[in-house]
């Protein structure tokens, strides 16, 4: 995998320690793409708190994100944000802060257990996933809903939920995996404000559509993902692309396709600026009218329909690779469960 975000690194110092708050590394790898270890859109790079490693970039282009048999993740301290990130993680979560350390823990056992983010993440959790899905909840007004596609382990929607309970959350996600990961997060985590649904953006119009803020990290090049999240935006309300230093080439490659999905001209938003380095670049799009997809409700539109510009992504798109919700890559669960008003991990919290 490309996409330095989505990097997997080594465990870190003292990643082999064992001790009462270590759980064994996964064995072998997931049969689902790992958010975490390469399963991103390579158009994505991840900014990198200050004061935190980035790793060089081979080591976060290595995808072999799974640790060896043996070794087991410290995760003792992990519920803490790491001295030179305390700051900025207050500032972010405030009072939430050790809310936001319990799904840091949980990212830590579960999702690394269960192949949803890789081991070798674990030490950056809190630069790489929190604190840059955190800071941008800055652009969210008081009370939007949101609806966050392709979650996979609730980024940047669950980080979200816990900076920001004012919110209104819909984590969209096709994967049966991810959505149980996210159910069980939403209730251990005590989210009142979170709703999971288990399906793929284009799928879900009539059940999520409407919102004033689509989020997406790691999904999609950018027509494609205009295709899938401007539907579920309304008229006035806005897609915002976590992506990294691609954006502006993105914007370049797809203004036209975005402009027939009905997306005004897309504008670069740094988030987190004075609290991290680099900041996080966010592609934000009004959605400026209704269109009609050619192939109705929940069909792919627009530019999303011939994915050509995905395919030619280094790495490829994680539509390519992460849209789980296809027969076969989920033992076929994702099928059975999507269907029908009472999804099997839909809840509203
Ligand atoms: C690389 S992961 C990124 C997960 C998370 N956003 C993050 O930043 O860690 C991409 C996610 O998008 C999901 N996905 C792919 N196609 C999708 C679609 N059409 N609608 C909703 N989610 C989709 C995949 O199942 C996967 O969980």
């Amino acid at each position: 995998m490309t996409d330095p975000r989505f990097g997997a690194g080594d465990l870190g110092p003292g990643g082999t320690a064992p001790g009462p708050s270590s759980f064994p590394a996964p064995t072998g790898r997931s049969d689902e793409p790992s958010p975490a270890s390469g399963s991103g859109s390579s158009t994505d790079s991840l900014p990198v708190a200050r004061g935190r490693s980035a790793g060089s970039a081979a080591e976060a282009g290595d995808s072999s994100a799974e640790s060896p048999a043996s070794a087991t993740v410290d995760v003792s301290d992990i519920a803490q944000p790491p001295a030179e990130l305390a700051a900025v993680a207050t500032e972010v979560f405030g009072d939430r802060l050790a809310l936001a350390g319990r799904f840091a823990r949980l990212l830590a056992t579960e999702g690394v257990v269960r192949g949803l983010i890789g081991p070798r993440e674990t030490p950056r959790l809190w630069d790489r996933h929190l604190v840059n899905c955190g800071v941008v909840a800055s652009l969210f007004p008081i009370g939007a809903s949101v609806v966050d596609v392709g979650s996979g382990a609730g980024l940047p929607g669950i980080v979200l939920a816990v900076a920001r309970p004012d919110l209104g959350i819909t984590l969209v996600e096709p994967m049966a995996r991810r959505t149980a990961f996210l159910t069980e997060a939403v209730d251990e985590l005590g989210l009142d404000n979170v709703t999971v649904l288990r399906g793929r953006a284009e799928e879900v119009i009539g059940e999520a559509g409407g919102a004033d803020i689509v989020t997406a990290r790691a999904v999609a090049p950018l027509d494609r993902l205009a295709g899938w999240c401007l539907p579920l935006a309304r008229v006035g309300g806005r897609l915002l692309a976590l992506k990294g230093a691609s954006a502006a080439e993105e914007i370049g490659e797809h203004r036209l396709a975005i402009e027939r999905l009905g997306g005004g001209e897309p504008a670069i938003r740094l988030c987190g600026s004075g609290l991290i380095d680099p900041p996080v670049t966010i592609v934000e799009i009004v959605k400026d009218r209704e269109v009609e997809s050619r192939r109705g409700p929940g069909g792919r539109s627009g530019a999303s329909r011939g994915g050509r510009s995905g395919a030619r992504q280094p790495g490829g798109g994680s539509d390519q690779r992460g849209d789980g919700g296809r027969p076969g890559r989920d033992g076929g669960r994702a099928g059975r469960e999507r269907r029908g008003g009472g999804r099997g991990n839909t809840r509203r919290g």
